[in-house]
């Protein structure tokens, strides 16, 4: 090892994605192949022997990359000095818990993690927030971060963009790769809008490749959206490896950039752009390079587009002034 390593720390390390994404991370995927990290792992008390276990095994692994692992419950700890925060751990919906109980329990979690991260992390720490409500929490984590500029918390939807990019490969009968400039814009919930108008697929226009507005619409809009609950439907617990791969990807994305002539979804505060409220963590189409990100500018929106974006917009001003009233944000 030359390069001192990336101190990474991931919340919820114990948990079904934490288990997933772990062995990613310390094998060189999230950074790549010459940058050694270092692991902070943050659990709940109850579950800190759990993620000593899972440490255990990163042991076992032998990772070269792998520089030191430290296991705590406490956030101070796990955020102190961290380039990448992967904030991954947070409160299921419980039985009966509505919309509103959900994002106050999450407050109690990303609100001290936000304060955590502005007291002790690197200037340079980059966010990424799974654990859902993720674009609201990320705004609570942010909100709570006054020294950190806000372009460092994130919210992740790129698992909803890997996702589109299969169904509509699959449609059209090209490999993934064929496929550039999707764009999935708003919430990571079901009132997400995956985007096809601007893909592109083998260079030509990918709405006009599909030219089914009933199977965009009726299919591959409610397939995206809703694929989350239909993964807890058919394996009875929430998609995991495919989430931990989202979120390798878009670190993995945001530090070594886009490819020429693509770009990704990534939930970011937004700056008014496409006539999104400022301020509020939406997903866009960026472009990445030099590990900034910037949304890219001067799309046509056409009418149906339009409506899809605000409504999910919408849901996203709502769940903040929800966090607001409770004085998260
Ligand atoms: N954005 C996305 O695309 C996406 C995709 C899949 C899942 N998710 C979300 O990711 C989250 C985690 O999913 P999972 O399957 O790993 O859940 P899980 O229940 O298996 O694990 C969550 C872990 O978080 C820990 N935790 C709870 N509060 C914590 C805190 N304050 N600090 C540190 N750790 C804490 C728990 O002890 C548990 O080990 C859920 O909110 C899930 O809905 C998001
Ligand atoms: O955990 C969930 O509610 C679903 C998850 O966000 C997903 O998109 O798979």
């Amino acid at each position: 090892m030359t390069k001192a390593p990336v101190n990474v720390t991931v919340t919820g390390a114990a948990g079904q994605i934490g288990y997933a994404l772990l062995f990613r991370v310390a094998s060189g995927q999230l950074l790549g192949p010459d940058t050694p990290v270092r692991l902070r792992l943050l659990e709940i008390p109850q579950a800190v022997k759990a993620a000593e276990g899972t440490a255990m095994e990163l042991d076992d692994c032998a990772f070269p990359l792998l520089a030191g692992i430290d296991i705590t419950d406490d956030a101070n700890k796990a955020f102190a000095g961290t380039n990448i925060g992967l904030l991954v751990g947070a409160r299921p919906r419980g039985p009966g818990m509505e919309r509103g109980d959900l994002l106050e329990a999450n407050g109690g979690i990303f609100k001290p993690q936000g304060e955590a991260i502005n007291a002790g992390a690197a200037e340079d720490v980059r966010v990424l927030v799974v654990g859902n409500p993720a674009n609201t929490n990320a705004l609570i984590a942010q909100a709570h971060a006054p020294d950190v500029p806000a372009s460092r918390f994130t919210a992740m939807t790129r698992l909803d963009h890997n996702r589109a990019q299969t169904q509509l490969a699959q449609k059209l009968g090209v490999g993934v790769s064929d496929i550039k400039k999707l764009t999935i814009w708003g919430n990571h919930s079901a009132t997400q809008y995956p985007d096809i108008f601007h893909a592109e697929v083998n260079g030509k226009n990918a709405a006009e490749s599909v030219n089914d507005q009933q199977w965009l619409a009726d299919q591959f809009i409610p397939t995206v959206a809703k694929r989350g609950a239909a993964i807890i439907e058919a394996r009875g617990a929430s998609s995991a490896a495919s989430a931990a791969n989202a979120a390798i990807d878009h670190v993995y994305t945001w530090v070594n950039g886009t490819a020429d002539g693509d770009w990704t979804s990534m939930g970011i505060p937004s700056d008014g752009s496409y006539g999104v409220p400022e301020g509020i963590i939406s997903s866009f189409p960026v472009t990445c390079s030099g590990g900034e990100y910037q949304i890219v500018q001067g799309l046509e929106i056409n009418d149906f587009s339009r409506q899809r974006i605000d409504a999910s917009v919408a849901e996203l001003v709502e769940e903040r002034d929800t966090v607001r009233k409770l004085d998260l944000v």
